[in-house]
């Protein structure tokens, strides 16, 4: 009997934080695989905590770069055992932990070029990095190198301007500069510094792949509006670093053809192309296929917003990064650390625990909540730099409790009216046909995205996002198939599942909280004045 015919497809992987995961999706956009390597549990050896070491000092984290490397092998091993077919595949690209870095010792490019098909890559690519503990986006060790790029560039807005973020200690070149100042010999012997999400791309290209301007934006090196290095950035970092980063390049680059070695080990196609990777939030994007106008919101442990942004207006909170899947747009992120972590502790206190209670609270208490307002945040926010809980009335008194119902609703209305503030904050506009995606636990309660509609006066959708950043990355595969063709990305995914409509907002929402959005807007500069003093 003949062969059955192949299923051309393209790969889309995720070198994330806790695991390496992997899909395959076939020309009609269906995933038809994926397998993933959970670090702390298929690699036991490396001793990890969520794919993390925490250091003594509480500040430092990172993460040994051949426990990466050696979840490929696993990976691709088993692929291969389970009998997938790689003669299909097309293209494939992926996406990182946003902000950590890899440091390629001096000689890594002639390893690269000339692996062995009879051996795992582990095996081959062991002396091949001149730190083996790579720092990732957990770490908070750099705050006194944050200073002093902000003060070398101007200031914590001047940098936000340049780059898209003031100086954060997660981002890669606050990292590199501490790398420097405290092992410069190390640094010396490093030819290239790789994201987590181009070193991934290096494994399969056969040599150093570039950054991408997605990726790149995270570190507080680009300029994002001309899509190149800071020279300034650079400098206040580590000397010689443009060498070792290498040019940025558009997201949708075709980087080049897969190496050899996959081709005689595992039977790619010689012409397998390889798409630029980039960070985990950017391929999320793609894969919710967010588009212009479009707001995605995570509503997790804490709340994560995704924008997309024509002309974003860089500021002291969240990030711009240039846009994954349109090179003249941006995305922003916005994070909200008191996301579920408030809606539990008020459930638990006021809902006896149980969210049909919470959602009872919601539906018997109108929109607008009679004018009372409130502000939740155990923890101390990120977004803005507020802690407590702090109430109003309809006249703007500060009182000290409400009717449990009433507090429920300050609660939702509140944590969404400060989305859309501060999103407005960073440029965002809602459009005529903008859409809401919500993902995450606090997705599946109808009540609550009931209320986030009312909000913004937009419908909200839910789409399943477990995969996101694998699909996205397989998208994007797609899209570098096109490479040259001037196909937009949407073009080339319309035939994605689509998600489906949750909620719609309520007649004459937009009335009631355009009134409620501004005093909102007021009493939270009044907490921040109370509690941090006037503004400089
Ligand atoms: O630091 C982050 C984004 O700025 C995280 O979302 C990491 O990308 C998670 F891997």
């Amino acid at each position: 009997m003949a062969e059955p015919a192949g299923r051309r497809c393209c790969l889309g992987w995720d070198f994330s934080t806790q695991q390496v995961k992997v899909v395959a999706v076939d020309a009609e956009l269906n995933v038809f695989y994926e397998d993933s390597v959970h670090f702390d549990r298929d690699l036991q050896e490396f001793g990890t905590q969520g794919g993390v070491h925490v250091h003594e000092d509480g500040l430092t984290v990172t993460s040994p770069v051949l426990m990466w490397v050696q979840a490929l092998d696993i990976i691709l091993e088993k692929m291969k055992a389970s009998g997938f077919d790689f003669s299909q595949v097309l293209a494939l690209s992926g996406a990182g932990q946003q902000h950590g870095s890899v440091y390629w010792k001096a000689g890594a490019s002639q390893v690269l070029a000339s692996l062995s098909p009879d051996l795992l890559l582990h095996e081959q690519l062991q002396a091949c990095f001149s730190i083996s503990d790579c720092p990732v986006w957990m770490d908070s060790s750099t705050t006194a190198q944050c200073r002093q790029l902000e003060a070398t560039v101007g200031g914590a807005q001047a940098l936000s301007c340049l780059t898209g973020s003031r100086a954060y200690e997660r981002f890669t070149g606050n990292q590199i500069a501490k790398l420097y100042q405290q092992n410069p010999e190390a640094y010396s012997h490093t030819e290239r510094i790789s994201l987590v999400s181009s070193f991934a791309a290096s494994l399969f290209l056969g040599s150093h792949s570039p950054i991408d301007y997605s990726d790149g934006s995270g570190m507080n090196l680009l300029r994002i509006q001309d899509k190149v290095w800071s020279q300034a950035c650079l400098g206040a970092c580590a000397p010689h670093l443009e060498e070792k980063l290498g040019l940025p390049v558009p997201s949708c680059s075709v980087v080049g053809a897969i190496s050899s070695y996959f081709v005689q080990r595992y039977g790619f196609p010689p012409g397998c192309k390889v798409v630029a990777f980039t960070g985990d939030n950017p391929a999320s994007l793609a894969g919710m296929r967010l588009e212009e106008g479009d707001i995605a919101v995570s509503l997790g442990t804490s709340d994560t917003l995704f924008l997309w942004l024509q002309e974003p207006t860089p500021t002291l909170e969240g990030h711009i990064f240039c846009n994954p899947v349109d090179p003249q747009h941006y995305m922003a992120l916005l994070c909200f650390k008191n996301g579920s972590l408030m809606r539990e502790k008020i459930r638990d206190e006021l809902a006896s625990s149980s969210w049909s209670e919470f959602s009872k609270a919601l539906q018997s208490t109108e929109m607008g909540n009679c004018g009372n307002l409130g502000f939740y945040f155990d923890v101390m926010e990120i977004t803005p730099e507020i802690i407590g809980r702090h109430r109003f009335s309809a006249e703007n008194h500060e009182v000290s409790a409400f009717p449990w119902d009433v507090e429920i609703r300050a609660l939702i209305e509140g944590q969404f009216m400060a989305k859309k503030i501060h999103a407005e904050g960073l440029g965002y506009r809602v459009m005529p046909k903008t859409k809401i995606l919500a993902t995450g636990g606090a997705s599946h309660n109808r009540d609550i995205l009931q209320v986030l509609a009312d909000v913004f006066g937009t419908p909200v959708y839910v789409i399943d996002t477990a995969n996101s950043a694998c699909v996205g990355s397989a998208y994007r595969a797609f899209h570098g198939l096109a490479a040259g063709t001037d196909v937009p990305f949407s073009e080339v995914v319309k035939l994605a599942p689509n998600p489906r409509l949750a909620a719609a907002p309520t007649p004459g929402a937009s009335q009631v909280y355009e009134a409620l959005l501004q005093r909102y807007a007021m009493l939270e500069q009044r907490i921040l004045t109370q509690t941090r003093g006037p503004p400089e």
